[in-house]
């Protein structure tokens, strides 16, 4: 399959999110690494997530930031298919951190803390 480098989006992970989608539907036998996973099914894109998730841990740890960019694009783009999977654009994972933006995570968590503790 032909490919360029050339995003036809001003958001990249929108605009590969896209492509994901595209290649969900490719038919049997199409060449595609995207298809090949989703093929494989849910288990094998989560291993993946786990997979890239440790290397990109690895690769913090290793102290090359070449490194750590070269595997946390690994771990975003394997979270982009399993968005796919749930049919969730990028902008439902934004819109998220949107609400979160400003909330120290101290606070919210305090605050989860004391909603459990009136449950019980
Ligand atoms: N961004 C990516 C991207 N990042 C990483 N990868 C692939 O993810 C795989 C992860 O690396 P591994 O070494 O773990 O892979 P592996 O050993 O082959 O995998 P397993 O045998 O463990 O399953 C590699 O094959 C990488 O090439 C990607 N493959 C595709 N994309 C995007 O998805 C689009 C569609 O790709 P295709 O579906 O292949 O056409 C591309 O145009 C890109 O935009």
């Amino acid at each position: 399959m032909s490919s360029d480098n050339t995003s036809p989006h001003p958001d990249i992970l929108e605009a590969v999110y896209q492509i994901i989608l595209e290649r969900k539907q490719l038919g049997p036998g199409e060449k595609s690494y995207v298809k090949s996973l989703y093929d494989k099914g849910l288990d094998k894109i989560l291993a993946k997530i786990g997979e890239e998730a440790t290397e990109t841990a690895v690769a913090g740890k290793g102290g090359n930031p070449d490194e750590v960019v070269y595997e946390a694009a690994d771990l975003i783009f394997h979270l982009l298919v399993l968005l796919g999977y749930y049919e969730l654009p990028p902008e439902t994972i934004y819109a998220e951190l949107r609400r979160r933006f400003g909330v120290s995570g101290i606070d919210e968590k305090a605050s989860r803390q004391l909603s459990e503790g009136s449950d019980s």
